[in-house]
């Protein structure tokens, strides 16, 4: 297999048991729920809601949240574009192997550029990468402002904030908008029910 790193004279190994065996055992197919969207419009919520309806349905998830990641894989990496891009394309390559593993995998972050985002999505097969975008207005992220974050990004505290006085680009082309027009008020709950419908119809719920 061809690389495009720095290393050389690396082989890749094949196990005799390979994904399809390990979707069989779960009774899932694995792939990466990419939910993106604004600090505050709900990803964590919609990641966690859909996780506990999975586990009840008997179906194994795993959470990639990216607050959570940058305490420990990414505490290296800061705000900056490149250290954004870098945060991403590691999560991404993550969540690829999460997916190979069986799993269905949720990461929920930001993932302000389109760029990025398209690029974990070509290191998946076709139909895997399902991206989830949390479309609220800039007006009710803030308003919410759990963690005051806004209220810093505004006083001029914290210096290039999504949203703020950095850029975040919508998907042109994503599997789901959410929450779904017409429903503006849906629960983390509702629009779990959403994307898993989605799951049930394109068969990755296996049983
Ligand atoms: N400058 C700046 N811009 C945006 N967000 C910031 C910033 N500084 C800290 N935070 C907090 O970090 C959380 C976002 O981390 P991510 O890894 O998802 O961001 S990114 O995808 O690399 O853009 C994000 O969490 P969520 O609110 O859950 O999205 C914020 O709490
Ligand atoms: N569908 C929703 N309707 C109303 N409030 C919500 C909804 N989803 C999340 N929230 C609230 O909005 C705030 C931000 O949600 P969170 O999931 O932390 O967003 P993010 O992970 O995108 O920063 C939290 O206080 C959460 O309880």
């Amino acid at each position: 297999m061809a690389t495009n790193g720095k290393a050389t004279n690396i082989v890749w190994h094949k196990s005799s048991v390979g994904k399809l065996n390990r979707q069989e055992l779960l009774e899932q197919k694995g792939c990466v729920l990419w939910i993106t969207g604004l600090s505050g419009s709900g990803k964590s919520a919609l990641a966690c809601a859909l996780c506990q309806a999975l586990y009840s349905r008997g179906k194994l998830t795993y959470i990639l949240d990216g607050d959570n990641i940058r305490h420990g894989l990414n505490r290296d990496l800061s705000f900056k574009a490149e250290d954004r891009a870098e945060n991403i394309r590691r999560i991404g390559e993550v969540a690829k192997l999460f997916a190979d593993a069986g799993i269905i995998c949720i990461a929920s972050v930001i993932s302000p550029y389109r760029r990025d985002r398209d690029a974990c999505r070509e290191l998946l097969p076709e139909g895997d990468f399902i991206e989830v975008f949390m479309d609220v207005p800039l007006q009710i992220c803030e308003a919410r402002d759990p963690k005051g974050l806004y209220k810093l990004a505004r006083a001029g505290k914290i210096k290039g904030f999504t949203g703020i006085d950095d850029p975040y680009e919508p998907p042109l082309n994503c599997e789901l908008v959410l929450p779904q027009k017409g429903n503006d008020c849906a629960s983390p709950c509702e629009m779990a029910e959403t994307v898993i419908s989605y799951l049930e119809e394109k068969g990755y719920l296996l049983a």
